[in-house]
């Protein structure tokens, strides 16, 4: 293997030799080259130096000290498989006995540095076998998400992870999220990027916009509903408890339990729903949700009380008839009042911008992971966009999401308009927009001005 690698080393470097010119992918792919014949050729040491190795069995010395050879030596991880990728390597290890996979994540750090990578993450892959990714440069300073990406319907390539992988937002695996940031921390294009993944989806999205409108608004051919202040939002929020529950009746009409019915054919949400009758899912954006929670009177108390009532119905019974929460802000603690903890904690999906001080930290993952408060508290205001997401598991990851602009995203809706949802409940909230030119906008900057 390593001389394959070496010989393969050898055609490219020659052919390099010969036309220095080359096209960035060419130098690309001679990194990862170059870069896996390293760890290769390193492996046995590294492995030794950062302590990844077991010393031999009995059974091998034995059979050593009978056949009169030298005492074999410790043995490092066996490489299962080797696969380099666009930003490096990933290496799958089965575990020597006695190791554990917090052995080799307590070593990435070693590891980055022997094997001279940029970074170096792990994780356990099942019982015994642990994947080591290995990236040869910072990928979330300017990042470039992958041609191809295993796209499924409500799971969307959001951003992407220091690791090299794709960070997916998969609404039927974690139906509700929040997302918080400091001002200026990069929300609105993370959200933005949402928006743009989920347009050519069949699925109803319904924006409710307290910053009268300037984030959501221009997107509004893809919106099926849309709200730019707390009045509205409550209407539009009641409206949607009212399809929640219109859904919830269609599931137990379609259940039609008997006796003679196998498990596997009950509706339990509307995934399992025939196609023909399924109702389209939605997905709820809320942009600075601490807006609908402020009030300074006791008629906005009120109202304050009822929007708070029916976001927590529709985060804990919303799953099942198709309706996702992504919720995002500035702060979201107790300090929005009552109600607020208990909405939090049914949004399973966390994110953390840039945040100014641990509290706010702490209501993204202070209920989660204790590594994730620090590392949110640690990205640099620099690094607009760089975010933690984590999930309940207490995993997490650092992620950045590609710069889309405002008139990138307001095309690609526009692109899409046509796949808009009629949701009856949410007629009286369609915004109303002009019609679209025939012509097809083109995706540059160039585009008219009217969204
Ligand atoms: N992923 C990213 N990559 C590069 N730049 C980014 C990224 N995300 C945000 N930015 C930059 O940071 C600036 C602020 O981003 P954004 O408007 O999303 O912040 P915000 O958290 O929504 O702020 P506010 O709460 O004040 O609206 C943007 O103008 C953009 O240039």
């Amino acid at each position: 293997m390593t001389w394959f690698m070496v010989a393969v080393v050898v055609v490219v470097v020659a052919a390099g030799l010969l036309r220095w010119r080359r096209p960035a992918w060419y130098w690309l792919a001679f990194g990862v080259v170059l870069a896996t014949v390293r760890v290769l050729v390193r492996y046995s040491s590294v492995m030794e130096a950062c302590g990844l190795t077991v010393p031999p069995s009995r059974w091998r010395l034995a059979l050593a000290r009978v056949a009169n050879r030298p005492v074999p030596e410790s043995r490092a991880p066996r490489i299962l498989r080797l696969r380099p990728t666009r930003t490096g390597l990933v290496l799958r290890l089965k575990l020597r006995p006695g190791q554990d996979a917090f052995d080799v994540a307590s070593a990435t750090d070693r590891l980055r540095h022997s094997f001279g990578m940029y970074g170096v993450n792990s994780r356990e892959v099942r019982s015994g076998v642990v994947e080591v990714r290995m990236t040869g440069y910072d990928v979330l300073k300017q990042v470039q998400m992958p041609a191809k990406t295993d796209t499924r319907p409500m799971r969307v390539p959001v951003a992407l992870r220091e690791d090299g992988s794709v960070h997916y937002r998969d609404y039927r695996a974690v139906p509700h999220g929040l997302t918080l940031g400091a001002t200026e921390s990069g929300k609105s294009v993370y959200q933005r990027n949402l928006v743009a993944g989920l347009a050519p989806m069949d699925v109803a999205l319904v924006g409710i916009d307290c910053k009268q409108g300037v984030e959501l608004f221009p997107l509004a051919r893809r919106f099926s509903a849309l709200a730019d202040n707390p009045d509205t939002a409550l209407e539009l929020l009641e409206a949607l408890v009212s399809h929640m529950e219109e859904v919830y009746q269609l599931i137990r009409a379609e259940q039609r339990i008997s006796v003679a019915v196998p498990d596997a054919e009950i509706a339990a949400d509307i995934w399992d729903l025939p196609e023909d009758i399924r109702p389209v899912p939605v997905v709820v954006l809320v942009d600075e949700v601490a807006e609908l929670a402020l009030f300074a009177s006791k008629e906005e108390e009120k109202r304050r009380d009822r929007i708070i009532t029916a976001l927590v119905r529709l985060a804990q019974l919303g799953r099942a008839a198709g309706i996702y929460l992504e919720i995002c802000g500035q702060r979201f603690g107790s300090e929005l009042g009552k109600g607020i903890t208990m909405l939090r904690a049914q949004l399973t999906g966390r994110t953390a911008h840039r945040v100014n001080d641990e509290t706010s930290a702490n209501m993204a993952f202070g209920d989660i992971s204790p590594d994730a408060v620090l590392a949110a508290i640690q990205i640099p205001a620099e690094t607009r966009g760089l975010a933690i997401a984590g999930d309940s598991t207490g995993g997490w990851h650092r992620i950045r999401a590609p710069h889309t602009s405002l008139r990138q995203a307001v095309n690609t809706c526009n692109k899409y308009a046509d796949r808009t949802p009629d949701v009856p409940a949410l007629a009286p909230f369609r915004p109303a927009v002009a019609a679209l030119p025939s012509a097809r906008v083109p995706l540059s900057k160039t585009a008219p001005a009217t969204a």
